[in-house]
């Protein structure tokens, strides 16, 4: 095989980078805590309503080595989250490998479209109607995360809930844009509900990135 660029990120050894900053995790779980976020650009299951539509066309992001983002990403924290974009469309396994080798603990914030590569120490698996997650990914995933854009999302949610496991983390996070509408919704469907959990993108009330 031939050492092109190409090559190199179909093996994952270069990734294409969007962005990297140290932040406060704003959602799900870890909300409140530091991490050093990676932001691996590409992604086409087509949210209308994500956050980051920049990060969707991959040629758009320098396809960058991945030593040089473990390097980065070691001067600035030990808790690194893995975001796009959507990283599974790369293969995850030697950006992880880098990065567990430096003993760092490694999270991903994905929709779960594409089979699960790479090794973590969490798993934040964020399901969208419009690309189902692979089947495989359920049992594997520590939390889930569902955006509560309309009503019809409650019965998604709970219809997801039923497929992983029993120690799974469970939050209904509100879509941006809806937040004054849904959050009344969400609050009622918690306390009804007490196995779930509320999210906020708290990083957008505190601005941080
Ligand atoms: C931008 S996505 C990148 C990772 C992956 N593609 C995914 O969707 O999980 C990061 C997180 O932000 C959530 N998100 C994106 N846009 C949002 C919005 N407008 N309001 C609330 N959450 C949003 C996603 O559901 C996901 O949990
Ligand atoms: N602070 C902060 N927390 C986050 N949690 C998940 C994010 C993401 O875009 O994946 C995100 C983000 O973009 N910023
Ligand atoms: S899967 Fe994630 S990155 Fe892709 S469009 Fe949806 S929210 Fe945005
Ligand atoms: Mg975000």
């Amino acid at each position: 095989m031939k050492d092109t660029i190409e090559n190199k990120v179909d093996a994952g050894v270069m990734l294409p980078l969007m962005e990297e900053f140290y932040t406060i995790q704003g959602e799900g779980f870890h909300t409140g805590t530091a991490a050093y976020f990676i932001r691996i650009g590409g992604c086409d299951v087509g949210c209308h309503w994500c956050d980051v539509k920049e990060s969707w066309n991959a040629e758009t992001h320098p396809p960058t080595a991945i030593e040089h983002i473990v390097e980065n990403a070691d001067k600035w924290s030990k808790t690194i989250v893995i975001t796009g974009g959507e990283p599974l469309t790369w293969n995850m396994q030697p950006l992880t490998n880098a990065l567990k080798d430096r003993g760092m603990t490694v999270h991903i914030e994905t929709s779960g479209a594409y089979p699960l590569t790479g090794t973590w120490d969490w798993i934040c698996l964020s399901p969208k109607k419009v690309k189902m997650p692979v089947p495989e990914i359920y049992k594997e995933a520590n939390e889930l995360k569902v955006i509560v854009y309309n009503k019809n999302d409650f019965a998604f949610a709970k219809a997801e809930s039923q497929k992983v496991t029993s120690s799974c983390q469970l939050f209904l996070q509100p879509e941006w844009s809806v937040r004054e509408k849904m959050i009344p919704l969400i609050t009622e469907f918690v306390m009804e509900n007490p196995e779930w959990r509320v999210s906020l993108q708290t990083h957008k009330y505190l601005n941080i990135p």
